[in-house]
């Protein structure tokens, strides 16, 4: 008797649809009985499929609703992820309050956030009462990260001088020295893949005094490379001689946040604490990042949209 064939159904914007569905995927999931197939945003969802699988990374009132009447339609259907649970990633406090509430065993890792405040109006960001308990550098991060080419324009602040330029509402986190290298790590369902990538240098204690006001950058973990080979991208970097965190300790994280989160497709991000070299922490959390930079993407996709429909068959 023919296998049972799964139909993924993917809702993508053309940058993510160009980067995430290649041939190569689209080709092995097929050949695994997974098929990938693209859902026509012009036309309702409902007069589409029939789909055992939403794929998406789409936003809006009315791409919720249509979602929320496929899964009214459809209840054994899965949508990965849930709109609800995306939503917590929107907001750079909710983000990572969920790692403040993860607890997971380790004998020689700790792992946390850095320190950092929420500044909504201009009168707070000015008001030294609110700075207590943070110190110079931070990183003026949007509170809003909802994937717009807005919510990456970060600020390195060096000292107070620095503060004039920024614009509520802002998340002030401090910049902790890591070495120039961050940890990304990937979570597709059980698979967790750790790679480096270039970050922002440390600063020294003696240079801040020294230094200008501020420093604007967007995105530094992202300098694509033509080869995506690991070992050339690392030379290029010059990342190859940083020390990976201990792969049990990420997946004992990314299991904590998948539990947490209710979420199968996120990428969080983490640095090494230069003072404590056993001390990590986590700085950002993303909803279906760029999987197609992480090594043997296809098969983990693949592993992942089999792992979901045939393990469902065992239920
Ligand atoms: N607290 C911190 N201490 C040191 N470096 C930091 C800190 N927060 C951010 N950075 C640096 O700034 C970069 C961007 O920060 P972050 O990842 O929060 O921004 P983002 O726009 O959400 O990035 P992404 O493209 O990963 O979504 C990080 O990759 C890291 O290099
Ligand atoms: O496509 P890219 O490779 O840039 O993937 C980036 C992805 O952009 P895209 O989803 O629009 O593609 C980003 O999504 P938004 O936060 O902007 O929603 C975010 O998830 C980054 O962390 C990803 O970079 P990575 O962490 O994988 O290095
Ligand atoms: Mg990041
Ligand atoms: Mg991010």
């Amino acid at each position: 008797m023919a296998e049972r064939r799964y139909s993924v159904g993917y809702a993508l914007l053309p940058k993510k649809q160009h980067s995430f569905i290649q041939d190569s995927l689209v080709t092995l999931a097929c050949s695994r009985g997974v098929d990938l197939i693209k859902i026509d945003q012009e036309r309702p969802l409902s007069d589409q499929g029939p789909f055992d699988c939403i794929l998406h990374k789409l936003y809006g009132e009315d791409w919720r609703r249509q979602l929320e009447d496929f899964r009214a339609r459809n209840p054994d259907a899965l949508i990965l992820d849930s709109p609800n649970a995306i939503e917590r990633l929107h907001n750079r406090i909710s983000m990572l309050q969920v790692v403040s509430e993860l607890k997971i065993e380790s004998r020689t890792e700790s792992f946390g956030i850095p320190n950092q405040i929420v500044i909504y109006d201009k009168e707070t960001l000015f008001d030294e009462k609110a700075w207590t308990r943070l110190k110079f550098p931070v990183i003026a991060k949007p509170l809003v990260a909802d994937g717009s080419a807005k919510s990456h324009k970060m600020v390195l602040i060096f000292n107070h001088d620095g503060l004039n330029k920024l614009k509520p509402p802002i998340v002030l986190q401090e910049f902790v020295n890591h070495g120039g290298v961050i940890f990304k790590v990937y979570v597709v369902g059980e698979h967790v893949k750790c790679v480096k990538r270039k970050s922002l240098p440390d600063v020294s204690e003696e240079k801040l005094g020294s230094l200008e006001g501020s420093l604007s950058f967007s995105q530094v973990s992202n300098l694509a490379t033509n080869e995506r080979s690991d070992e050339s991208y690392y030379k290029l970097m010059n990342l190859e001689d940083a020390e990976m965190p201990p792969q049990s300790f990420l997946k004992d994280i990314a299991a904590g946040l998948r539990q947490a989160m209710k979420l199968n497709l996120f990428n969080f991000d983490v640095i090494r604490d230069s003072r404590v070299g056993t001390r990590y922490l986590i700085i950002d959390i993303n909803y279906f990042p760029g999987y197609a930079k992480m090594p043997c993407y296809e098969s983990v996709l693949t592993d992942f949209f089999c792992d979901i429909f045939h393990g469902r068959e065992k239920e």
